[in-house]
């Protein structure tokens, strides 16, 4: 088992000068990293709570991880796309004695410490009384966003990420010393897939922000820009760059590996990208921020896209194991479990609970076992009822992802009140320009009929460009609804 912070202290005496970040014009080697996290962690040693670290893309928002557990005491990140509303819930849980602020610009009323980048960097180095992290401390506590349910702190210890990212490293088939893009915030712990492995094996991180993810043609320079060789991104980042001109192998030929995570890779998006990186090993990994980033993996070969169709989430990962509850829900147990929720027992007991003597984390989502492989069949939390029926949204969503005319969809339930009313399908086309929109429609439906119960056919449906993410990249179903009230 490699330990996190001696691999990255290791590879900052081995390639003291390398680039350990990229972020735009922005250079950290692994010396930098190195001093400015043993000056932060000078500054914030005597304490025993946590750290903030708040900001976006800047790369020292990985000093204030690597300090943190260089001072023992834990890291909380915060997105510069979170609400001050929710900063100050989220502080007020966490209690920190400092916030590491990598913004330039202060949090107004908040009455925390704020150590910016500039004092980071002033602060004179004394680590004589260091407390450096071990197994069951708190590495990170990581606010999920709550597209799944309200947000909540989840707890993660420095056993469950060791576990995970030695995990990552049997998966990484690239070895050491190469270029990993990561485009997930700090605050999503889909990143945590992308900064440890990458910074344990010596390579060079290569970060995206939300402006690039907001302006493909930046997306598309930075891409031509670098030789990144491993990538990690939720699929809908990918179906972003799937449209950018030249995604490809003739063009990325350095592009070998691809890890996708946080929600579902549909079958389609899983095809176009072996299309077009012919050669490429590319993961498909299913995990809730609560088992540590992700708990299974598949390798997506040709062979799995000819026999499956949704794809698998694969197989479980050394140290936990899955099993369903009576209702189908997926359940996990072993090391990738977090310690909880921090100071909220009422949504804590509802899903983690004792069994047997192991803690058992229900995740709410819908699975299945065959074929050697686990899938997963959306959230239970996801069904709804028009009339007295029960259904699955995302039931109609992969029937119509499956007709060519349609490239991507989403189902909304239009509610009165808080009854369901009738379905509305809003969809990106294959072909976007069509003569008649009326005549799409019909057809849309009758394909529809052949696979699906009446009460499933969506009454409206509305075509448009693109479909709108959330702040950490995945799609965002609550805009998509938003969009269609009156
Ligand atoms: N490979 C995958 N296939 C299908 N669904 C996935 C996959 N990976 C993750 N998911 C979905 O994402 C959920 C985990 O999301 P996550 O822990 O990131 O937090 P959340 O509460 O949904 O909020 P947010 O993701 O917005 O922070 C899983 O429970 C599952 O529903």
């Amino acid at each position: 088992m490699r330990d996190i912070l001696e691999q990255v202290e290791f590879m900052s005496k081995w390639y003291t000068d390398k680039i350990a970040i990229n972020y735009r014009e922005e250079e950290m080697t692994y010396g930098e990293l190195d001093l400015y996290s043993n000056k932060l962690a000078t500054l914030i040693q005597d304490s025993d709570k946590p750290i903030v670290l708040y900001g976006h893309m800047s790369p020292f928002m990985i000093v204030g991880m690597i300090a943190s557990m260089k001072a023992g005491i834990g890291y909380v990140p915060i997105d510069i796309s979170i609400p001050l509303e929710r900063i100050e819930h989220i502080i007020e849980k966490v209690e920190p004695a400092f916030i590491f602020n990598t913004t330039g610009n202060l949090l107004n009323n908040i009455q925390i410490n704020q150590i910016t980048i500039e004092a980071c960097k002033e602060a004179q180095i004394n680590l004589e009384d260091l407390n450096r992290i071990n197994n069951l401390d708190t590495v990170y506590t990581i606010f999920t966003s709550g597209s799944t349910g309200l947000p909540k702190g989840v707890q993660i210890s420095y056993e469950s990420l060791m576990d995970f990212t030695n995990w990552m490293l049997q998966l990484n088939k690239l070895g050491d010393n190469s270029m990993w893009l990561n485009q997930a915030p700090f605050s999503f712990d889909l990143s945590v897939m992308a900064i440890y492995p990458c910074l344990m094996t010596g390579g060079t991180l290569q970060l995206v922000d939300k402006k690039m993810i907001e302006k493909p043609k930046q997306l598309y320079e930075l891409l031509n820009s670098k030789d990144i060789e491993s990538w990690v991104s939720t699929p809908s980042f990918l179906e972003m760059c799937l449209l950018l001109p030249g995604f490809n192998q003739d063009q990325h030929t350095k592009l070998k590996q691809f890890f996708f995570c946080g929600e579902v890779l549909s079958h389609k998006t899983a095809q176009k990208l072996i299309n077009q990186f012919k050669d490429s090993i590319i993961y498909n990994t299913y995990g809730p921020t609560e088992a540590t980033v992700a708990v299974t993996s598949i390798q997506i070969t040709q062979e799995i896209l000819d026999k499956f169709n949704p794809l698998p989430i694969g197989t479980v990962r050394p140290n936990s194991q899955l099993k369903l509850a009576d209702n189908e829900e997926l359940v996990i147990i072993g090391k990738s479990i977090s310690q909880g929720y921090l100071k909220d027992e009422e949504k804590h007991n509802k899903v983690f609970k004792n069994i047997d003597g192991q803690v058992n984390y229900f995740t709410g989502d819908k699975a299945e076992f065959r074929d050697g492989y686990w899938f997963i069949h959306g959230r239970i939390d996801f069904q709804i009822k028009i009339n007295g029926y029960r259904m699955e949204l995302e039931e109609i969503e992969m029937v119509l992802e499956q007709l060519p005319e349609v490239k991507q969809v989403v189902i909304s339930p239009i509610k009165k009140g808080e009854k369901v009313q009738y379905l509305h399908a809003t969809a990106i086309l294959t072909n976007q320009e069509i003569d008649n929109e009326n005549d799409m429609i019909l057809h849309l439906k009758q394909e529809l009929k052949i696979h699906l119960p009446e009460y499933m056919i969506p009454r409206k449906f509305s075509f448009v460009n693109n479909l709108p993410l959330t702040a950490n990249g995945k799609l965002d179903r609550n805009k998509v609804l938003e969009r269609l009230k009156p």
